[in-house]
């Protein structure tokens, strides 16, 4: 008989050493004192398997509730749910930097957006780049293309209800928010809302970013099939490439309309960065414009189209008809043709609009940060070098000492706010990493709102749809479990 080499006879033991060296190791981690479920001081896989069936961010909130303001969610991740720690993680002048997490969201290898890079000068770079094209004043002289979008929106919802009874408004606001980003991104609209169907940029999009999260644990295998050819996601890359060529045609043919029409072209997020490619010494290249654009368009289409049905649903629920009712009132003083700046002023709408925006923020999980090299402490607990600390609006948002009654929908909770309630509010982000497109969202909200409502003032819950479908599954972004929400407009 051939002898057994003495290395394999080794392995086992080997492997029992390794294991058990582990375990110590783990048990004796500066994070293993934190409180938590004994499991997390061990692994992580728990969390992984909520995150992967859509009820991390309810499962996080609940072992808040039971360990307090700080829970250990694995052997590197600690979950924060106090306004000290988003004071201290999402500082101004000392930020922790993104995880690396966020790499899920960069299509282009090696090339990052304004959300997903995790160096500071990049970010600082894109930040002062992309401020000016997103301001207020910016988006204000776009407010003719968002409100044509929801115009057609709401003629579609007409047309859809008179046809079969019932309207699917999660799909026609999806289509609205996308339309609409399309446009401010590419220079040009996808249509959906013309054409009433997803065009094949938006599946492409829809199907990469969904592996992206199942590739959030798995990142290596992703890209080293890419690096060697093999055939397991050889479907994903050649999706990856098509996206990619339809953004640069996007964007030339963008370059070419600008320069042949300069005096009649319409803005856009990337107009002034396509014609100079620099600003004030910055510089940006193509590539990087591609992947900030295809940045935007994810950014801005769920997120917007997910809180505008939240509010519609949530306004024609029979238990919330009270509600409705004022915000009616409230509208019934507006001008025929009524602007963004006539909503602004409107103190029961924006009531309404941040209690669906504490409810059913958009993306609602964490927003992971890396602990700075040397560690950190973060309300009172040093974390390692090397840990991940992470603040989730959902906690922030249910916080029972901050907002009584949590789960309840309740806009007047914010006639008049405590300090508490704004310095909790973290559903556009918090700190230097702030949400960009804010005031494009409310616009969008504002005006979504008041058109719907004014429209529809009878809209109900059609009939067999339950609260049940509204459930809320997280995947980076919050979407109802059925993925519709069927309503009946009158
Ligand atoms: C209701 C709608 C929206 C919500 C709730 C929302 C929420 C957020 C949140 C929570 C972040 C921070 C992410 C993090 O720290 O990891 C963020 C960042 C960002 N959002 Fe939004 N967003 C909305 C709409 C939009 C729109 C319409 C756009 C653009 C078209 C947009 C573009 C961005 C960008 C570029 C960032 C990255 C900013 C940075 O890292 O400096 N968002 N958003």
């Amino acid at each position: 008989m051939e002898k057994i080499p003495t290395f394999i006879l080794a392995l086992p033991s080997a492997l029992l050493f390794w294991f058990l060296w582990q375990i110590i190791r783990l048990t004796w981690a500066p994070n293993a004192r934190l409180p938590g479920p004994w499991h997390t001081k061990y692994t992580g896989a728990v969390k992984v398997y909520k995150i992967m069936n859509g009820s991390g961010a309810a499962w996080v909130n609940d072992l808040h509730r039971k360990y307090g303001r700080i829970v250990r969610l694995s052997p590197t991740e600690v979950d924060f749910s106090s306004v000290s720690a988003l004071k201290t993680i999402h500082n101004y002048r000392k930020p922790f930097m993104k995880s690396d997490f966020y790499k899920i969201f960069d299509f282009i290898p090696d090339v990052s957006s304004v959300l997903s890079t995790r160096t500071p000068g990049t970010h600082g770079r894109f930040r002062r780049l992309l401020s000016g094209p997103t301001s207020e004043s910016s988006v204000k002289l776009v407010e003719h293309i968002v409100q044509a979008k929801l115009d057609l929106t709401i003629q579609r919802m007409e047309e859809e209800m008179k046809a079969q009874g019932f309207v699917d408004v999660l799909k026609w606001h999806h289509f609205m928010a996308t339309d609409v980003s399309g446009h401010l991104s590419f220079g040009e609209s996808f249509q959906m809302l013309e054409q009433q169907k997803k065009n094949q940029y938006i599946r492409d999009l829809e199907a990469t970013s969904h592996l992206a999260g199942v590739m959030q644990f798995i990142p290596w295998l992703f890209f080293a099939s890419k690096k060697y050819g093999l055939p397991i996601f050889r479907e994903s890359h050649a999706i990856n490439a098509r996206l990619y060529s339809y953004a640069e045609e996007s964007l030339y043919r963008h370059k070419r309309m600008q320069a042949a029409e300069p005096q009649t072209f319409q803005p856009t997020f990337f107009t002034k960065l396509l014609q100079a490619g620099e600003k004030d010494g910055d510089t940006i290249t193509f590539e990087e414009i591609i992947q900030n654009a295809q940045l935007f368009i994810i950014a801005g289409s769920d997120t917007t189209a997910h809180t505008l049905t939240y509010l519609v649903w949530q306004l024609s629920r029979t238990e919330n008809r009270d509600i409705r009712q004022r915000l009616l009132t409230e509208l019934a003083t507006l001008p025929k043709d009524f602007a963004n700046d006539d909503l602004k002023p409107l103190p029961y709408l924006n009531c309404v609009i941040s209690e669906t925006l504490r409810l059913h923020a958009a993306a609602p999980d964490g927003l992971p940060r890396a602990v700075p090299a040397g560690g950190a402490e973060v309300d009172g607990v040093f974390l390692p070098e090397g840990s991940v600390a992470i603040t989730q609006p959902w906690s922030m948002h249910r916080d029972p000492e901050v907002f009584p009654d949590p789960e309840r929908f309740q806009p007047s909770r914010w006639e008049n706010p405590t300090k508490d309630m704004k310095d909790s509010f973290s559903a556009f982000g918090n700190g230097p990493r702030t949400c960009l497109g804010i005031h494009l969202a409310y616009m969008e909200l504002r005006l979504g709102t008041a058109k719907f409502f004014l429209k529809f003032p009878e809209s109900k819950i059609a009939n067999g749809f339950e609260d049940k479908d509204m459930d809320m599954q997280v995947s980076f972004v919050m979407s109802p479990k059925s993925h519709k929400c069927l309503l009946e407009l009158s």
